[in-house]
């Protein structure tokens, strides 16, 4: 069923589903990009962990069935989650900030049994009506929103099931070439087609950070996600460099002794990232509790 196909009865379950699940969630993002492998995964962790660093609640949700790479990428490889009374209770990110920071990821689900799965279209929308409805996040200030690459059933799902849910926006992630930037057009058109809100584009792996003095150099053409936002009439954030540090960081967190939150902190790319959030929280929307 598409989204423009839903049924009043329909509406009427996503309507209560959201609204008890999502109570004391104020702010909902999502993190969308055409195409694959541009760094939109990245991007939610740096979402996730600026948010947390400047003091906020954070929930982080992976649904991105197929390819479920948060787990590894936070450092929560072999984590599985519970069931509590009020519903599957999220994994917690060990973070030295006063926030917290929770995940929810098909894969804490898969354990042993291999660390994706091929579904058709009716499991996915199920699954991803199941996380909207059963997981207990309590008090966030913001839930993330980690989206396959395209416009998939995923995506088609979890519009309908945010349909009440009143989304702040998507975060769009694009990379500078033109083969990312075409994809990225269609997932804005899906965003207009669906009445998602876009916070902006966000341009990944634009420019490179030296690892030996930190500078920042343009190896390939940038530019291509600021024209993209001019066409759509959108914000443009920011571009993010290619930083081989981070790369690291991500890689290697768990033998550090330090919190993924302070190795973040002190990179240089959260220098970077932190004013792409910037842009995000001036735009002050409302929230869904105000
Ligand atoms: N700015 C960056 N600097 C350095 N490496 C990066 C950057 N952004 C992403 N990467 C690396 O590129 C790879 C792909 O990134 P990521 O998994 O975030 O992409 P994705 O778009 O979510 O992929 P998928 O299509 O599989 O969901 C990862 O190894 C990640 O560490
Ligand atoms: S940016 Fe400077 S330090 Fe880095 S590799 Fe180039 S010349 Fe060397």
């Amino acid at each position: 069923m598409s989204f423009d196909e839903t049924t009043q009865e329909d509406g009427e379950e996503e309507q209560a589903v959201a609204a008890v699940s999502l109570a004391q969630v104020k702010h909902i993002i999502l993190i969308l990009s055409g195409k694959g492998g541009v760094g939109k995964s990245s991007v939610t962790i740096q979402t996730a962990l600026s948010l947390c660093i400047m003091g906020y609640k954070v929930g982080v949700l992976d649904i991105d069935l197929t390819g479920p790479s948060l787990p590894r990428m936070f450092g929560l490889e072999g984590k599985s989650i519970f069931q509590g009374a009020d519903g599957w209770m999220p994994v917690k990110v060990d973070t030295n900030a006063e926030a917290s920071l929770s995940v929810m990821s098909l894969g804490f689900l898969l354990g042993d049994r291999g660390n994706s799965v091929v579904w058709r279209g009716p499991k996915k929308t199920a699954m991803i009506k199941q996380f909207i409805k059963d997981v207990y996040w309590g008090e966030l200030d913001y839930l993330l929103i980690d989206t396959p690459p395209g416009t998939s059933d995923e995506h088609i799902s979890i519009a309908e099931n945010l349909r009440y849910a009143e989304p702040d926006g998507a975060l769009v992630v694009t990379t500078p070439q033109s083969v990312a930037t075409s994809d990225v057009k269609k997932e804005l058109n899906f965003c207009k087609k669906v009445n998602l809100n876009v916070l902006g584009i966000i341009e990944n792996m634009s420019g490179f950070i030296c690892p030996y003095c930190a500078e920042c150099t343009n190896i390939f053409s940038s530019g291509g996600g600021e024209r993209l936002a001019k066409e759509f009439e959108v914000p443009y954030l920011g571009n993010i460099p290619i930083d081989p540090k981070f790369v690291e960081l991500i890689e290697n967190q768990k033998t550090e002794e330090k919190t993924l939150t302070e190795l973040y902190e002190a990179s240089p790319i959260y220098q970077i990232f932190k004013d792409i959030m910037q842009r995000v929280l001036d735009q002050k929307h409302p929230g869904r509790m105000s």
